[in-house]
Order: C-alpha cells, then sequence, then structure tokens
C-alpha cells in the first residue's frame, strides 16, 4: 500500500487574510457549496465576544469558537485542546463518535499563520493525527497595499500562503490589480493566485491539493519549528458593544457617519447585528475602514432576545468617545 493510502490523517486547511479581506465569505461559500463533505470549523476571533458565529451561515456542521485572544498565541493550548477532542471524536476514542472529512480553521486577521501552522508539526499528538493541507490567504485587492505597508502580519500572511486570493476584484482597476499582483507574487512566488469576487472559487483549487511544503517554509522562515514568541501591533485594541434596549435609526446614521468622518482611518474592521427599533429583522452591519455597509438579515427568532451586538478593531481607539456616541443610540 502506498503512503498516500496509508495516511489515515485528518487534512486541515487554514484560512487567513487581513482584517475584513473575506475569510467569512470564503468559509460560509465552502459550507454551502455542494461537495458532499463534512467539515469541522473552527473560528478564532479578536475580541471577547465572538460576532463571526452570528455571521457564519447555519449548517450543520460542527462549530467551534475560539474568542479571547488571537490564534496564534495566547490560545493555542485551545487550538490543540480542539484539535486533539476532534481527533478522539473522529476515530472514536471518546464519549462520542463524530464523523467529518476535513477541517477548516479561520483565524482572525491580526494572526500571524506560521504558529498555527507549526501547531500541526511541533504537537507529537496533532502531527499524527492532522496533516495541514494549505494555507489559503484571501487578500483585500482594495486595502492591501494599505495593509501590507502597516503591518508586518499581513506581510506574513502573505508570505506564508500557498493559495493566495485577490479578493474585491470589483473593487479596483485592472491596473491596480496588476500592480498588486505583482507585488504579491514578489513577496511569494511560490503560491498559486486566484482573483475572486465574494471569495468565490472553484473549492478544487483550495482543498484537498496538499500543497504545504515544509520544507519551503523552512526557507522563508528557518526558525518556523521553534517555539517563539512573537509580537503584535500593541496600538490595535478592540471594542465590544452590546445593548439590550432598541436603537434609533436615525441616531445610529449619526453616529455612523461621525465615526466614519473622524474615526474611519483608525476603525480597521468593525462588524456585528443591530437590534433597530421598528425593525422585525436584525441589521447585519459592517465595514473596513470608510467601506461600510449594513443590511436586514433574518427576523429574530422566537426565544432569541433581540440586542445589538458588534465589536470595532483599530489601531489608538477613542473608547470613550465610542461608548458615549452609541449610548446615544438608544432610542427613547
Ligand atoms: N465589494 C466586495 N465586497 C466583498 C467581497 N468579498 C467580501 N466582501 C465584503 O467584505 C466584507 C468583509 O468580508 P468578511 O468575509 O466578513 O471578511 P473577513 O476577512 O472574514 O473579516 P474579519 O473576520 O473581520 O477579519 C463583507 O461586507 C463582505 O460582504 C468582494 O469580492 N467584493
Amino acid at each position: 500500500m502506498s503512503d498516500v493510502q496509508m495516511d489515515r490523517r485528518i487534512p486541515v486547511s487554514v484560512l487567513t487574510g487581513f482584517l475584513g479581506a473575506g475569510k467569512t465569505t470564503l468559509l460560509n461559500y465552502i459550507l454551502t457549496a455542494n461537495h458532499g463533505q463534512k467539515i469541522a470549523v473552527i473560528v478564532n476571533e479578536f475580541g471577547e465576544v465572538g460576532i463571526d458565529n452570528q455571521l457564519v451561515v447555519g449548517a450543520d456542521e460542527e462549530i467551534f469558537e475560539m474568542n479571547n485572544g488571537c490564534i496564534c498565541c495566547t490560545v493555542r493550548s485551545d487550538l490543540i485542546r480542539i484539535l486533539g477532542d476532534l481527533a478522539d471524536a473522529k476515530f472514536g476514542k471518546g464519549n462520542r463518535k463524530v464523523d467529518f472529512d476535513r477541517v477548516v480553521i479561520e483565524t482572525t486577521g491580526l494572526a500571524d499563520p506560521a504558529p498555527v501552522a507549526q501547531t500541526f508539526f511541533v504537537d507529537q499528538e496533532i502531527a499524527e493525527n492532522f496533516k495541514l493541507d494549505a494555507i489559503v490567504t484571501v487578500v483585500d485587492a482594495k486595502h492591501a497595499d494599505q495593509h501590507l505597508d502597516e503591518g508586518h502580519e499581513a506581510q506574513e500572511q502573505v508570505a506564508f500562503a500557498d493559495v493566495l486570493l485577490l479578493n474585491k476584484t470589483d473593487l479596483v482597476s485592472e491596473e491596480d490589480l496588476q500592480k498588486l499582483e505583482h507585488r504579491l507574487r514578489s513577496m511569494n512566488s511560490a503560491a498559486k493566485l486566484y482573483r475572486t469576487q465574494q471569495s468565490e472559487i472553484n473549492l478544487q483549487h483550495i482543498l484537498g491539493i496538499n500543497a504545504f511544503d515544509l520544507h519551503q517554509k523552512l526557507e522563508i522562515d528557518p526558525g518556523f519549528l521553534e517555539e517563539e514568541d512573537h509580537d503584535h501591533d500593541d496600538d490595535v485594541t478592540s471594542i465590544f458593544f452590546r445593548e439590550t434596549n432598541p436603537l434609533d435609526l436615525n441616531k445610529v446614521e449619526r453616529f455612523i457617519n461621525e465615526w466614519l468622518v473622524e474615526h474611519g482611518a483608525d476603525t480597521f474592521r468593525y462588524k456585528g447585528v443591530l437590534n433597530i427599533k421598528g425593525v422585525k429583522r436584525r441589521v447585519v452591519f459592517q465595514g473596513i475602514h470608510m467601506l461600510f455597509s449594513s443590511y436586514p438579515d433574518r427576523e429574530w427568532k422566537s426565544g432569541e432576545a433581540p440586542a445589538s451586538e458588534f465589536v470595532v478593531i483599530g489601531r489608538n481607539l477613542d473608547e470613550a468617545w465610542f461608548r458615549q456616541q452609541f449610548a446615544n443610540c438608544v432610542a427613547s
């Protein structure tokens, strides 16, 4: 029997990409696509409370959330524990047996993918049960230059990618796309690069591709397999907001207008759901810097207490200003 036939390890795909690039959009696309596979999903978010669980489509996949820290540092032990539980469930060692074909991990936009990938090589039990299939990095064509200029996380995500999805091609010119492709290629010539809109990609290009090559990664980062601390940009913080009283739509609009004018440059990413007075549906609202969007989503479910919950991630955020403005949005 060949090595490939002997390999019972569970394939793992890691989705990375800077804040707002389109990772959740890609995850939803994967979960709703007709591929006949059962996928266990691990979602890691920056911020105290997960918002993505509200934005990931309802599917019967196993979804595990890891909050309160970044997957590449403080919650790596959580990742090891969840993967251990998953392996037990799949191979029938624990109390419950869950069958699934692969694992997809969505990292926070601020995660450095190298330590996440490292987990699959340095932890022996994980290495025996899982096989890192590929690191898929989603790139926001509109904001990539800015993110690559400003922070090393975005650079690491590109450098470590096995597949680069140049997403949001609808928002920039052909000329800018070509310049960006050139920049990405100069940072990582080995990765496959595809242009996408709404992260739509033939799944055969990203799942089960057996693309992660340890030797190549060691060339980029010779210390890849050594445990080491790494730095994050400490100025980047998140603020979580929650309010159960309904909000006044006009006041919310005024708040957001003022926010984008005064603080748009500092807010990398914001997303959540709003409970607006007189509106039966929850309103999803999200954005990246000045690019803001909102739309009515599903109706609040019976038994679900309507609440506004959202997270703002940015640099040098004026938390007092945000809290005051948000408090002013409650309907009288
Ligand atoms: N115009 C345009 N918008 C897109 C495209 N793909 C995704 N978006 C939008 O970009 C926003 C961010 O997408 P997400 O999938 O939530 O991004 P993310 O990388 O998961 O964001 P974080 O988890 O916060 O880092 C959403 O409003 C998407 O609808 C695209 O191809 N074109």
